[in-house]
């Protein structure tokens, strides 16, 4: 068998036990690039998630009391096992997401980086010692293990976001429920047979695949789960925060961004349209923190427009497999209908397609990198979040007026600006409502920056120490070592 083939059936892995099409429904895995179905994929029934919740459970008494120098030493030999099968993690990522293959190892490396991180930073879990309130008394706080946890992927980073809330919560001692996107299921199942090659126990990771809702429903419901992590829409993060709220579980919520880019009037013009068509057209626009309006200032409107648009022109789009693609398909045909939606609807509105605009052929789900200029300021598209390759740009005269248009959604995720003043940059961080704010660059989470949207874009934090306390209790003891 090639190596790199892609799987005809995939797999769950319940109690460490791997669990494959026999006696359950099915779902197909395409390829967005051909369309063609490449795999399929069991669906989780209801034994297999009340399993998976009893085996994180039982998993946990031991997991949670491994020191966690035991628990870095395993994730270090995953992310070994993930280096050294690299090749065909990101083939299987090309092939069921569309990204190009260079773009699927740099997933891969950023992978490495979070089991790293998570493994070195749990070690520093610590806890404080408070002035006693009398002799012979130490009062103390510890961070222990939240509980089994259940974690919510989608497919635009599937492998990386998988990554980053299993190293986590492993590393501090929690056990886990994972359910990745159903779209795009094998590079995480390679993730997950990784951890379990390594040596995480069985029962402490457990993969299902099936329907969202119905898994999710039940595992949040469950009393063995005790913290839920989701990544994904506003819509459905509201979903399922409404129900941890029911049950009283704590969840962080990595949900949908707008960024904003303010570009002033005082910029190298080429500089700063390179930046931002690099990382606007990063993954086909399909990133929270994707740079999704551009605010330009009247003096370098049309030279800004002119070059971005020459940027994406030239930019070659095309089967990610192919040496030279640059940028891939979307994932699914629900993004290719909502880039062709917002696109008529901006058209339509009055703004101007400078260049893109459709769909690219017609096998696979590609779309043109857009550039769409003179869109007014009550476009659906500056209030709906794109998640495609379409940059709606905007002119605007004044600072007030760029910091009023940028901080007019109900998403605070991500903000940039590109100016050389001083002045501009301070109080453009100062006033702008975002979590991830770049002046000048554009950065992509890092496994030690915490990220976390301000209003809808989310709830807590992902990354750095901030990313691992999500995953603990801090408990207060009081011990007194005489009786009084
Ligand atoms: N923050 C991010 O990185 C992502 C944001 N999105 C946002 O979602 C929009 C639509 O993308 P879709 O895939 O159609 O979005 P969606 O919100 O329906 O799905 C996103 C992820 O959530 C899962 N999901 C959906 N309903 C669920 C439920 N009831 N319980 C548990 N999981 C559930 C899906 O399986 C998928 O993996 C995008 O335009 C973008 O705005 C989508 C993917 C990633
Ligand atoms: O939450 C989704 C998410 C967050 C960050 C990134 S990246 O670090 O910019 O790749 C991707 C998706």
């Amino acid at each position: 068998m090639n190596d790199n083939a892609y799987p005809s059936s995939l797999e769950l892995l319940v109690a460490g036990q791997w669990r494959g099409l026999a006696g359950r429904d099915s779902l197909p895995v395409v390829n967005p690039a051909t369309q063609q179905e490449i795999g399929r994929l069991p669906v989780a029934t209801d034994a297999d998630i009340d399993e998976a919740l009893a085996a994180a459970q039982a998993a946990f008494e031991s997991w949670s009391r491994t020191s966690a120098w035991q628990r870095a030493a395993v994730l270090h030999q995953a992310a070994r096992l993930i280096d050294a099968r690299r090749d065909r993690i990101a083939h299987l990522l090309t092939l069921e997401n569309g990204k190009p293959l260079a773009d699927a190892q740099g997933e891969i490396d950023r992978v490495l980086e979070a089991l790293q991180y998570c493994a070195e930073e749990a070690k520093r879990a610590y806890g404080r010692i408070l002035p006693p309130r009398a002799p012979l008394l130490v009062q103390s706080t510890v961070k222990r293990a939240i509980g089994p946890v259940a974690a919510l992927v989608p497919w635009n980073f599937p492998v990386f976001l998988a990554a980053r809330k299993v190293a986590a919560a492993l590393a501090a001692g929690c056990t886990v429920v994972l359910k990745p996107a159903e779209e795009t299921p094998a590079a995480c199942v390679e993730l997950v047979r990784a951890f379990v090659d390594a040596g995480v126990p069985p029962g402490a990771l457990n993969l299902l695949y099936g329907v969202p809702a119905r898994i999710s429903q039940r595992l949040i419901a469950s009393p063995v789960i005790r913290k839920i992590s989701f990544t994904g829409s506003v819509p459905v993060g509201r979903l399922l925060a409404t129900q941890a709220a029911q049950h009283l579980k704590p969840c962080t919520m990595e949900l949908g961004g707008h960024a904003p880019v303010i570009v002033f009037d005082d910029v190298d013009v080429d500089k700063a349209a390179r930046a931002c068509a690099a990382f606007k057209f990063r993954n086909a626009g399909q990133v929270c923190l994707s740079p999704s309006r551009f605010y330009v200032q009247s003096g370098v409107q049309e030279a800004f427009t002119r070059r971005l648009t020459e940027l994406a022109k030239a930019l070659r789009v095309g089967d990610g497999l192919l040496p030279d693609t640059q940028m891939g398909p979307l994932q699914n045909a629900r993004r290719l209908e909502a880039a062709s939606r917002l696109v008529e609807q901006a058209h339509g509105e009055g703004a101007r397609v400078e260049t893109g605009g459709g769909r690219l052929g017609r096998q696979g789900f590609f779309f043109a990198p857009t550039v769409l200029s003179q869109v007014p300021a009550s476009a659906r598209i500056l209030a709906e979040e794109p998640f495609c390759p379409v940059a709606p740009i905007v002119g605007f005269d004044t600072f007030d007026e760029a910091i009023a248009q940028a901080n007019a959604t109900e998403f605070g995720l991500a903000a940039y600006a590109f100016t050389q003043r001083l002045d501009r940059a301070a109080e453009f961080t100062e006033r702008i409502e975002a979590g991830w704010i770049g002046v000048n660059s554009f950065t992509p989470s890092l496994s030690d920056a915490p990220i976390g949207g301000m209003k809808d874009s989310g709830l807590g934090y992902e990354g750095g120490p901030e990313g691992l306390d999500a995953y603990m209790h801090i408990r207060f003891i009081s011990q007194a070592n005489a009786l009084a």
